[in-house]
């Protein structure tokens, strides 16, 4: 059975991606986007003629698709992933940006509804064995700083990706405070500071999506690092979890975990 996709943020860098994975695939078919400004002419961006192009939730009819893609923007996710939960639709979400709070939210309402869904904070292999590999390190290795590096045009810092490799590495870090008397004479100089992990937003033209992670010890040092140099990069992620979301039984957070 062909089962419908609706991309919210069908428009953008990750959206237009999107267009091109599920367009290619034989069991999925788009069958709406949703993107603010984007004009009522599906084909301009790479859609059939008869997809249903809308510019607001509420313009969006009960049925329309089955699975919610969402590559849009941090100050829409939350309203767009509560839209497809209490619209029948499994959410497959890129977005970065949610609140833990937000995000335990969204899985009372997918338990409540009975939709199982995905929300990846980075859909590229690279960057979940980086973060695996991160977190497995900081056993040994509790002085640890992120630097994450992207294009100029992302909008949130730190990205998804940083905070999510923060959440991780936290969980299996001795309590350790890295040089305890450090003073800033420049604000900011020292990044910002998930639970004593310090971590530095880079944004140039140029850059995708980069992260390292530096663990330092006496003596010596590791240092982790991942580099999406091509958005094209994250669909193999994106197709397993259109392949599998409508098994899920709850909104699971990480693409590891349906790996
Ligand atoms: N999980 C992962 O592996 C990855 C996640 N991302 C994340 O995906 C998100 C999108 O990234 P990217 O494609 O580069 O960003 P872009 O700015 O290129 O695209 C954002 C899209 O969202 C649309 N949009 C803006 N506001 C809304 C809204 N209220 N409802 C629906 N759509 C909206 C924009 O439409 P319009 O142009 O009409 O304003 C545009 O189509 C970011 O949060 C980014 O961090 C990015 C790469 C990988
Ligand atoms: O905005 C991006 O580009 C990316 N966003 C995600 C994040 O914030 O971690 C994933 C990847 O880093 C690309």
């Amino acid at each position: 059975m062909t089962k419908k996709v609706l991309i919210a943020g069908f428009t953008g860098a990750m959206g237009q991606k999107a267009v091109s994975l599920v367009n290619g695939l034989d069991n999925f078919e788009i069958a709406a986007g949703l993107s603010p400004v984007a004009e009522n002419n599906p084909q301009k961006y790479g859609l059939n003629s008869n997809v249903k192009v809308f510019n607001q939730l509420d313009e969006i009819p009960v049925g329309v698709a089955d699975i919610w893609i969402d590559f849009t923007t941090p100050s829409a996710v939350y309203e767009n992933v509560k839209f497809a939960l209490t619209h029948g639709m499994h959410p497959v979400v890129g977005t970065t940006g949610l609140t833990d709070e937000q995000e335990v939210e969204l899985q009372k309402l997918a338990k409540d509804n009975h939709l199982g869904g995905l929300i990846a904070p980075n859909f590229g292999v690279s960057a979940v064995l980086l973060m695996k590999f991160a977190q497995e390190a900081a056993k040994y290795f509790p002085d640890v700083e992120i630097i994450e590096m992207h294009h100029a045009d992302k909008k949130d810092a730190p990205s998804g990706t940083a905070l999510s490799t923060a959440k991780l590495i936290s969980q299996n870090r001795p309590e350790h405070q890295t040089a305890p008397d450090e003073v800033e004479s420049l604000k900011g100089v020292r990044g910002g500071d998930y639970q004593g992990i310090k971590i530095h937003s880079v944004r140039l033209p140029g850059y995708i999506a980069h992260e390292q992670v530096l663990f330092g010890a006496e003596g010596e040092a590791l240092t982790i690092r991942q580099d999406s140099f091509d958005r094209q990069s994250f669909m193999s992620g994106v197709k397993v979890a259109l392949e599998k979301v409508d098994s899920l039984n709850e909104l699971v957070v990480g693409l590891e975990n349906i790996l």
